[in-house]
């Protein structure tokens, strides 16, 4: 910026703990998502400004989200790395993912072949079958919340519908009507994960036609057609493809079966060389002394960055060694 020229207000840059906060990317019901900067290591970040809620229903809402992101660490689901909490607003860092999502992927390029779904479906399975396994359903799959990575890897993103479901049972209808599996509108108890396991039917159907399995003008025709079950077979889709969509959006919830028993499935495994199964957490590692070594020189203590890391303080001490783990 010149000298001469006071600095005005738009030349201020909003900045929030160490980070510059740039354009909006994204915004949903009571938060907005805003490209962002980690100043100390250039870092590129996704920025969920989320306006604190003064209902305690909505504020319990919001505390699930962050309670669900911090327990998962999954390869296909989008990293948390800072907590930033102020007055008016809580401010989730997060992994900026640049590939856009799955929806706009497919108004873009049409329908994906099997072959072309395969990958990010098997990926996709992984991330949600992991969630279940750490006791989090999603509630809300679709291809808008499916983003892609610089690499074309799957980063399964927004948990703000999602929960944990222990070994309780649920009962709010909530998600994307086309996605709603048939018992969510039954008013009674159902089983979490069977519910995403039905919406990850439909996502595949979506993935291979870019139509949906049961479309209707309103409310009402897209319950009546979720009820019955019935879906008009995806044309061209081989009879494996066909037999997975068939399981998946079984009607009955038990017999969709749970994620570890869909992943041996042909379809989710041919011509791959190895076969899906349950992702397993790495050992926790030791820490990377090459990234100690350039914390300390930015000014950090080990203990301190040992303590952030290990303890998964969602810090600026635990998001810079991220960051850098990840460079
Ligand atoms: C924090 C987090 C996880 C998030 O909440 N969003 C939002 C914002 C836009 C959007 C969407 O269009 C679809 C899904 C999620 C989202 C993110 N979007 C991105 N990248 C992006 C890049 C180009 C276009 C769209 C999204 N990276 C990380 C996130």
């Amino acid at each position: 910026m010149s000298q001469d020229r006071a600095a005005s207000p738009s030349d201020q840059v909003a900045r929030i703990g160490h980070y510059e906060l740039l354009d909006t990317i994204g915004h949903g019901s009571f938060a907005k998502v805003r490209l962002g900067r980690h100043i100390p290591t250039g870092t590129q970040v996704a920025v969920k400004v989320i306006r604190w809620q003064n209902t305690p229903k909505l504020q319990k809402l919001q505390e699930r989200e962050l309670d669900c992101m911090r327990i998962l660490d999954h390869p296909n689901i989008v990293k948390l790395f800072e907590v930033i909490d102020t007055k008016r607003f809580r401010f989730l860092v997060m992994e900026y993912v640049s590939g856009g999502d799955l929806f706009s992927y497919l108004e873009t390029h049409g329908p994906m072949t099997e072959d072309q779904a395969r990958g990010p479906f098997r990926q996709l399975v992984s991330a949600v079958q992991y969630c279940h396994q750490k006791g989090i359903v999603h509630r809300d799959l679709k291809p808008e919340n499916v983003l892609f990575d610089a690499q074309r890897t799957v980063r399964l993103a927004d948990f703000g519908l999602s929960i944990q479901f222990g070994d309780g049972k649920l009962r709010t209808l909530c998600g994307t009507l086309p996605y709603a599996a048939p018992e969510l509108f039954l008013g009674l108890e159902y089983d979490g994960p069977a519910v995403d396991v039905w919406s990850l039917g439909v996502v595949l159907y979506n993935m291979l036609t870019t139509t949906l399995p049961f479309h209707g003008a309103d409310f009402w025709s897209i319950r009546r057609q979720i009820m019955t079950g019935k879906y008009e077979p995806p044309k061209g889709v081989s009879l494996l493809g066909q037999a997975l969509l068939k399981k998946l959006m079984n009607l009955e919830p038990a017999e969709r079966g749970s994620l570890t028993e869909v992943m041996p499935h042909p379809w989710l495994n041919k011509g791959q060389e190895e076969w899906l199964q349950p992702y397993r957490e790495p050992p926790s590692e030791d820490m990377d002394p090459g990234v100690m070594q350039k914390m300390t020189e930015l000014g950090f203590e080990c203990e301190r960055i040992r303590d952030s890391v290990k303890g998964r303080k969602y810090n600026s001490v635990m998001a810079t060694y991220v960051m850098l783990r990840a460079a």
